[in-house]
């Protein structure tokens, strides 16, 4: 488990980090969201004892990360998956963490094949693919088979195959009853990995909930009806309290359910061709929540998407 308690960080001026708490659960997957410059990376690194805080505490089952008395035995990190020495082999590279941090030199060998490296171990590192550079870094984090893991962008730059062999390690890894905290720009992959989400803006908690919670507390749950003539069960269904508003060729119909509308409609003998509930989406919930909180707004007249906070690269 992964506390943090009025965590505050500021670089001079800047208020990086402003009195966050927030608490990461065993056998979940967290996300970690929040627009560029929230604090993320600078929370990360509290957790991780590679930055001091200016206030409160970063714990990890209940110690600061200085504290632990062999640290990759109980918390894995990858950070960069770009850190390693490019003429060492992925065998080589591992060795040599295990060698300094006193692990033993067999779990090498079982972490390349947790991580399906095994057939590339003697190859350079420096030649390895974003996607096995990726894996070579989970490897790493891996080497202490620790209980807590923190991954920060893991997708960044993955093909597809890539994505969905990091989404189900991670819910494995969740699975076997470890903390896994994983912080992400791609929304729609978090939608699918994380079960649970702490979500942040200009250093601030903004929610702490689980995934479906937040998008439910941000969005509106409505259903598409569609049909060749909608007019008697539009009247119906205002006669009945709903609210319906015209969307293309259908309704958009809120404050009833799909089956209350499927009778209205078969007591107004009105032809269906759709009747789907509509469930808002994470990055509908995350711009509901986090619109104040964007460090730098786009000049585009539009209203913000996702990807236009997002800077190419990223
Ligand atoms: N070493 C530093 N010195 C000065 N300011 C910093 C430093 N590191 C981060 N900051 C500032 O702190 C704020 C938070 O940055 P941080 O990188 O933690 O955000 P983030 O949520 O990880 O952003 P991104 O999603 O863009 O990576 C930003 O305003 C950033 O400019």
């Amino acid at each position: 488990m992964i506390e943090a308690v009025g965590l505050t960080k500021s670089y001079g001026k800047t208020l990086a980090v402003d009195n966050l708490s927030f608490s990461v659960p065993t056998g979940r997957v967290t996300g970690f969201l929040g627009p560029n410059g929230a604090g993320k990376s600078t929370t990360m690194r509290m957790i991780l004892g590679l930055d001091t805080p200016t206030g409160g505490s970063a714990l990890i089952d209940g110690k600061r990360y200085r504290d632990l008395h062999q640290p990759l035995r109980t918390v894995g990190a990858l950070l960069d998956a770009k850190w390693v020495h490019p003429n060492r082999s992925a065998r080589a590279h591992l060795q040599w963490l295990a060698r300094s941090n006193k692990l033993p030199a067999k779990r090498v060998d079982e972490v390349l094949e947790i991580v399906g490296l095994t057939a590339v171990a003697g190859k350079r590192a420096g030649g390895f693919s974003l996607g096995m550079s990726q894996r070579l870094g989970i490897a790493a984090a891996l080497l202490g088979d620790p209980q807590v893991l923190l991954f920060d962008e893991p997708v960044n730059g993955l093909d597809p195959e890539g994505i969905l062999w990091i989404r189900k390690f991670m819910h494995r890894l969740a699975e076997e009853g470890r903390t896994v905290f994983v912080s992400s720009h791609l929304l729609s992959e978090m939608a699918l990995t994380a079960q649970e989400l702490v979500v942040i803006g200009r250093g601030k908690l903004i929610s702490q909930s689980s995934t479906e919670d937040f998008v439910a507390q941000a969005t509106e749950n409505t259903v598409l009806v569609r049909g060749p003539q909608l007019g008697h069960l539009r009247t119906a269904l205002g006669q009945a309290g709903a609210s319906v508003r015209d969307e293309g060729a259908g309704l958009v119909v809120s404050g009833m359910d799909c089956a209350d509308i499927g009778e209205l409609a078969a007591r107004t003998q009105t032809v269906l061709h759709e009747l789907s509930p509509q469930r808002g989406s994470l990055e509908e919930a995350f711009m509901q929540l986090t619109g104040d909180s964007v460090e730098y707004h786009t000049e585009i007249a539009d209203a913000p998407t996702p990807a236009t906070l997002v800077p190419a690269g990223k």
